[in-house]
């Protein structure tokens, strides 16, 4: 952890570091020590912060950003609040393609940190000009000396968690890491992390997280790209459309599906046992162990990372309201004590 008596000369100072929290009641039932690697700690509240930071930086080190320069990104909210963060230190426009899917509270949020928004429509294919990647495409043409970031097809999105996120988990197990579980959205995260670690310990067994709707788990366990997997779902940052070239599917070993339903229901449960408020992608990656767990796959002595890549505040509209879960159907006779935990006084 950064010293909490330490000054910093700015806000990306504290970009990194997370921490690693043991988990001690949401899991208890099954074997093996299970800790997160909290991504919300960073100052942009996710692991985002990461690659902003460490891609800006690499382009400024080529010579390829001076200040005044854009940069452009398409996010799911994540990504383009780190970059509009890191853009207000380093001087630089941001501007974003987003998804339809994004929580309003997200798209308020980047507005607010100065960045100019295009809300793209969620459920069209990757090659239509209305999509979030032809748009950034298109504006990165239209704009004169801009920096196109392009996460899902950067390496540079991986190297970032190779330098970071993979020593720090190592580190702060001690080498001890048996399991790493994490959602796969670009790749990234779980890519990055996965080849640090293994380079470590080829036996640390790395399982990603994807979402019912997605083609990323089919294509790893087949290398074919099948359209009949894509299906609208509503968890944001997990899964995809396409195969992003920022995820090494080498270093991931298998990958495990969750509902939107059940990552909802265990995103509620990790604050309720865990006092920890995370996003909806830590309730699938929490969901994935929960499978994982029933299925026996842990034994006593494994130490098992799981990473929480953001905030709970980011869904105050979606996996946090009562009324968004109603509408999706997903408070049922099992669940609706949920909705029983408010009294008002009249
Ligand atoms: C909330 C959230 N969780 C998880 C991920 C997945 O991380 P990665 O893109 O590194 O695979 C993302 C990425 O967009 C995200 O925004």
């Amino acid at each position: 952890m950064k010293h909490k008596n330490q000054v910093f000369d700015n806000v990306l100072d504290l970009i990194g570091q997370t921490p690693l929290i043991k988990l001690n009641k949401i899991a208890s039932k099954f074997k093996g020590n299970f800790y997160a690697k909290v991504e919300s700690f960073n100052p942009g509240h996710s692991s985002k912060d990461r690659i902003a930071l460490y891609i800006i930086e690499q382009a400024e080190k080529k010579g390829i950003l001076s200040p005044g320069d854009t940069i452009i990104e398409t996010t799911s909210g994540n990504t383009g609040f780190s970059i509009a963060m890191v853009s207000i230190i380093k001087g630089y426009d941001c501007v974003l393609a987003v998804s339809s899917k994004s929580s309003a509270d997200k798209i308020d949020m980047l507005k607010t940190m100065g960045a100019k928004v295009y809300v793209c429509p969620a459920h069209v294919s990757a090659d239509d000009p209305r999509s979030y990647y032809q748009v950034a495409k298109c504006l990165h043409e239209e704009i004169k000396g801009s920096v196109y970031i392009n996460q899902y097809f950067n390496e540079l999105n991986i190297d970032a968690h190779y330098k970071s996120t993979g020593p720090e988990i190592w580190k702060q197990t001690e080498g001890k890491i048996t399991h790493l579980v994490a959602c796969s959205g670009t790749g990234g995260t779980i890519s990055g992390t996965a080849k640090y670690l293994k380079e470590q310990n080829p036996e640390v067994k790395v399982i990603g997280v994807d979402a019912f709707g997605s083609v990323i788990k089919k294509y790893h366990e087949t290398r074919e790209f099948d359209e009949k997997e894509i299906y609208p779902y509503r968890i944001e940052g997990l899964g995809k459309n396409l195969i992003p070239t920022a995820t090494n599917f080498d270093v991931i070993d298998e990958f495990v599906k969750v509902t939107d339903e059940e990552s909802a229901h265990t995103a509620r449960l990790i604050a309720k046992s865990e006092g920890l408020f995370v996003g909806y992608t830590s309730g699938a990656a929490m969901q994935a162990i929960m499978q994982l767990g029933e299925q026996g796959a842990f034994k006593e002595d494994d130490n098992i990372v799981i990473i929480f890549p953001d905030h709970g505040s980011r869904y105050m509209s979606k996996v946090y309201s009562d009324k968004w879960m109603n509408e999706q159907g997903f408070f049922d006779s099992k669940n609706e004590a949920a909705a029983q935990n408010i009294q008002y006084i009249k």
